[in-house]
């Protein structure tokens, strides 16, 4: 067969550009007057498809809101934030709901999960809320890549936390979200389950292209991703690719001890 024209996927499981979600001189202030907050100054940012990004920096330095005004859950002061092609600053609740919805998956550090549903319910009930029936050739994989095949009929009580934050990841991967953006993933974890989770999200991402942003305080856990983005008062001051979790600790160090850097 000849004549068809392939439209290229820069990996990743949707949309059709290397970047992902990008940031333009995006403010987001809180208050007013003297009570007035500048949590991100001006940040700009590419978000590549199929890589595993972690912010990181102190606390209060922005990584909360910087991920919640990429993944449309906060609005922004001024600036533009597109997901793929789609600017969603300034697009209305219904429409952001809606695309949230459809494009983006979410890992937060509670498992969210819901207790009268056994783990393959819950992995599809954003899909069964949306109306969408699964991809059953997807599902089986996503199912194995995070290993939970012979406890999908298991309720979350019945299942350890790493467990179900598995289900978790699951659920988040198993609409095939354009992204998915996780804060503090791990952090109800201990290190032996934290670490299986950060694995399943590694796979996902070498495996299966998936695109992922996750908010941590954890070295180890930046360790596991591509690219570690720094944030200090509210902007982006450096950044590293292919980190340790050593030279992540080191450079938080640095920051420690010399403030902001760049
Ligand atoms: N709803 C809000 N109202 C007022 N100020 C806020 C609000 N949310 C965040 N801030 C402020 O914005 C700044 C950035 O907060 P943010 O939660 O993004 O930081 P963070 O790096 O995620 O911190 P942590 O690591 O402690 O979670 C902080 O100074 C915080 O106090």
């Amino acid at each position: 067969m000849t004549s068809a024209v392939t439209i290229t996927r820069h990996g990743g499981t949707g949309g059709r550009t290397a970047v992902a979600a990008r940031a333009r001189q995006v403010v987001k202030a809180y208050g007013s007057g003297e009570t007035r907050v500048v949590a991100l100054d001006h940040v700009d940012v590419d978000i590549a498809r199929g890589q595993f990004t972690a912010i990181m920096g102190p606390s209060g330095s922005g990584k909360s809101t910087l991920m919640h005004c990429l993944a449309g859950l906060d609005t922004v002061t001024s600036g533009q934030i597109h997901l793929d092609e789609t600017e969603i600053t300034g697009l209305k609740d219904k429409k952001l709901t809606q695309l949230r919805r459809d494009r983006i998956g979410f890992i937060f550090q509670a498992f969210n999960l819901l207790p009268t549903l056994n783990a393959l319910e819950n992995i599809t009930l954003p899909m069964d809320i949306a109306g969408r029936k699964p991809d059953k050739a997807w599902l089986g994989r996503v199912v194995d890549t995070v290993g939970l095949s012979e406890r999908l009929k298991h309720r979350p009580t019945q299942l350890s936390g790493g467990q179900q934050q598995r289900v978790a990841v699951a659920r988040a991967l198993a609409a095939r979200p354009e992204i998915i953006f996780g804060d503090e993933p791990t952090g109800n974890l201990d290190s032996r389950a934290g670490a299986e989770v950060l694995s399943f999200l590694r796979r996902s991402v070498d495996e299966l292209g998936q695109t992922i942003v996750m908010v941590t305080h954890d070295p180890v856990a930046a360790s596991y991703a591509d690219r570690v983005l720094y944030l200090a008062d509210g902007r982006i001051v450096d950044e590293m690719y292919k980190p340790t979790a050593e030279a992540v600790l080191d450079r938080m160090k640095d920051f420690d001890a010399r403030g902001r850097t760049s």
